[in-house]
């Protein structure tokens, strides 16, 4: 691909956590271009630098408002949106900017979940019925075929979890619940204020206890029930999860490392650790860091991941490199996170 054929994108929700990622590396992507960046309808136009000083003289993109009446001009323009925004907005949207022939890739959680009477309960209100089935792009495991119009990117916690769990999931009993106990970082929570996220409040506490949204999206993505506790914890970003899962009777550990080799040998963003992995060894970087260790017939698996990046914004463009048949790591190794 030439330089001439750089892809142009939008990113909608591009002064939000998630979003202002996208933008940075979509800026420096060699084959992405970035034609907009758009905030709520109630932002003011000025470069993103206003919001993220830490940009200035690095990255001079405007952010604007965003407003419907935009969309005949946007769909001149871009050919791929990126939406960062909360789940309400991204299923309104969505459909709109398919039915202009832009490919979109939904960081939200409005096209996730298969069921929609469970993503009814999860999220308090109905997913949008579409007339083709949105793919779950959960990167490692998804083959995208560039005809897809919209594809849902994982959660953050459900990314970790999933990556953990797939790959060994026909050596755990048949009675097993996956017990997945998670720690993030308050950037999960974004950018606005909220009392539970401001610095004085937070230590580490669980929340969600067996009512997390993400509890049936990980029960999808691994193909049985589990039990999910996410805690917030006082660090900007990452997380970590520990997982607790009982093997068949017969399970070796030839099977597992053979199982966790078949689907993440030949797959860079996934890195196989010999010692538990550290938020700090993940944070800033596109990668999925998997460590598990054998006892008896119980297995333990620490995963580590930045959930703004490989639990959102490095994971998005993995699949967008994927839909336009670059390599998986295109502009995700060299460029490093905003926050
Ligand atoms: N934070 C994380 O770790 C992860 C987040 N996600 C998902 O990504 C999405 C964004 O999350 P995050 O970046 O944390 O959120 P933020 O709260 O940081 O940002 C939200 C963004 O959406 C914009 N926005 C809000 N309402 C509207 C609307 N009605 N129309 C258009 N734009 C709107 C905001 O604009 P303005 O600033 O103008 O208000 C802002 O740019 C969510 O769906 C979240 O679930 C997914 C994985 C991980
Ligand atoms: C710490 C924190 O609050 N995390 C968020 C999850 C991150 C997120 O934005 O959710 P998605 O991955 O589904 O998009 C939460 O628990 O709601």
């Amino acid at each position: 691909m030439t330089k001439q054929e750089t892809i142009q994108c939008a990113v909608f929700g591009a002064s939000g956590y998630s979003g202002v990622e996208l933008l940075w590396l979509l800026h420096n992507h060699p084959n992405f271009s970035l034609a907009y960046a758009f905030g709520s309808s109630a932002r003011e136009a000025e470069p993103i630098s206003a919001l993220y000083p830490q940009l200035q003289g690095r990255c001079d993109v405007l952010l604007q408002a965003w407003h419907s009446d935009l969309l005949p001009q946007l769909a001149q323009q871009v050919r791929v949106a990126f939406l960062a925004l909360p789940h309400e907005a991204s299923a309104e949207l969505a459909p709109l900017l398919v039915a202009q022939g832009i490919v979109v890739f939904d960081l939200s959680g409005a096209f996730r979940l298969k069921n929609p009477a469970v993503h009814q309960e999860a999220y308090g209100f109905a997913q949008p019925k579409l007339s083709q089935t949105v793919p779950y792009g959960l990167a490692e495991f998804s083959q995208l075929n560039g005809h897809e119009p919209l594809i849902a990117v994982p959660g953050c916690y459900p990314t970790a979890a999933a990556l953990a769990i797939r790959p060994i999931r026909q050596l755990l009993s048949d009675n097993c619940v996956p017990i997945v106990n998670a720690v993030s970082g308050v950037s999960g929570a974004g950018r606005k204020a909220q009392p539970h996220t401001s610095f004085c409040e937070v230590s580490l506490q669980a929340y969600g206890v067996a009512s997390h949204r993400h509890q049936p999206e990980i029960a999808q993505a691994v193909g049985r029930d589990v039990l999910f506790v996410p805690h917030l914890g006082n660090f900007m970003r990452g997380i970590l999860a520990t997982i607790y899962l009982q093997l068949k009777d017969e399970v070796r550990a030839s099977a597992i490392e053979d199982s966790y080799a078949a689907c993440y040998a030949d797959q860079p963003l996934v890195r196989m650790v010999q010692k538990p992995p550290s938020i700090q060894q993940v944070a800033g970087t596109p990668f999925c860091d998997i460590y598990y260790k054998q006892h008896q017939q119980q297995l333990i698996i620490c995963v580590a991941i930045d959930n703004l990046l490989k639990g959102a914004a490095a994971q998005a463009l993995q699949l967008a490199n994927q839909y336009f048949s670059l390599p998986s790591t295109t502009g995700l190794l060299q460029v490093g996170a905003v926050l």
